[in-house]
């Protein structure tokens, strides 16, 4: 018998994963595996326990946001020996990474996905050599909006929560100046913005980032948005957005990279996969290329030609 691990995080979302829960054990028993439950207490008590677990199970299931995904993703990260597939039941408020990979928003549909799909190794990434992140990392105008929004409100409004704290914090962008360093890029500039991806959906929102997002071929997206000085800089910006000319639009940066460094004098606040990431003057993030292997759909033929071209 094929032993699982199933880690929730009982109130991530709006803890609708009650409802769910008998069924998806039910669903992960009759595959025949023995699964072993454990609800977290706290948060980093998920990543403990799997950290503690080390070479006891052949899969791992979690249950959660994607702070919770990413304790899970970062514990399995740091094993020295055979890492086990990762199958995730998304039930936080934005649901990013699952967005991204296609993973089902419902719950039975993902548990039922975890037990026919397919392994996927996957790029995550790690900052400043220690700390792991799943899809984004990010600076600056929004990026604290999904650790400051409280749960009660994200657990009642959902997304609608984050845009909510984004809009009222439009009249207060507060530009930073840095040192950008990586093989595609050298520039000192100030920045209201920055976000370095590996993700098509980022903050619950599709479009952020150009279309072709490749999960594999360890490099990251990088969107940086220079500081804006006047009405027409914000309009060009908008414009950018609006009509996905950000290539065209000079005051937006935006590349691929394996690794990039940040430096400022002023101290910044860095969000990990929407959690609080630190206050830093200087970050370094990198690709560690098909790190973890996530259990997706299996892919259709046409799919699969459609990934290969
Ligand atoms: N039982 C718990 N009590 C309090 N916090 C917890 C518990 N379990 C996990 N956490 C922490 O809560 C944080 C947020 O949880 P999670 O990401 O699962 O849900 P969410 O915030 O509702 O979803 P999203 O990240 O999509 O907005 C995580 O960083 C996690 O470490």
């Amino acid at each position: 018998m094929k032993k699982m691990l199933f880690v929730f995080n009982p109130n991530s979302g709006k803890a609708q994963i009650k409802n769910s829960l008998l069924k998806i054990i039910q669903i992960f028993s009759n595959a025949d595996y023995e699964v072993t439950v454990y609800p977290t207490k706290a948060a980093l008590d998920g990543f403990e326990r799997v950290k503690a677990d080390e070479g006891r199970y052949d899969v791992i299931v979690c249950s959660g946001g994607d702070g919770t995904l990413n304790e899970i993703v970062s514990a399995v990260a740091g094993y020295s020996t055979v890492k086990p597939p990762i199958g995730y039941i998304p039930s936080g408020s934005t649901n990013d990474f699952a967005r991204s990979l296609g993973i089902p928003s419902d719950k039975i549909r993902a548990a039922c996905n975890i037990i026919n799909g397919e392994s996927f190794p996957c790029d995550i990434g790690i900052a400043n050599d220690h700390k792991y992140f799943n899809y984004v990392a990010a600076f600056g105008a929004f990026t604290d909006v999904a650790y400051e929004t409280p749960q009660d409100l994200k657990n009642v409004l959902g997304h609608q929560a984050y845009v909510i704290e984004g809009v009222k914090r439009l009249s207060n962008l507060k530009a930073c100046r840095m040192k950008i360093k990586s093989d595609e890029l050298n520039v000192e500039d100030s920045f209201i913005y920055g976000m370095v991806s590996n993700a098509s959906s980022i903050g619950g929102m599709k479009g952020l980032i150009a279309e072709g997002v490749d999960y594999q071929d360890g490099m990251f997206e990088v969107t940086l948005i220079r500081e804006i000085k006047n009405p027409m800089d914000l309009q060009a910006i908008v414009n950018a957005f609006i009509t996905q000319k950000i290539d065209d639009c000079d005051m937006v940066y935006t590349f691929k990279t394996k690794d990039i460094t940040f430096e400022s004098k002023e101290e910044v606040k860095w969000t990990l996969d929407g959690e609080f990431g630190g206050i830093h003057n200087n970050v370094n993030l990198k690709v560690c290329q098909k790190a973890v292997d996530f259990i997706v759909k299996k892919r259709r033929k046409k799919e699969e030609k459609d990934l290969l071209n």
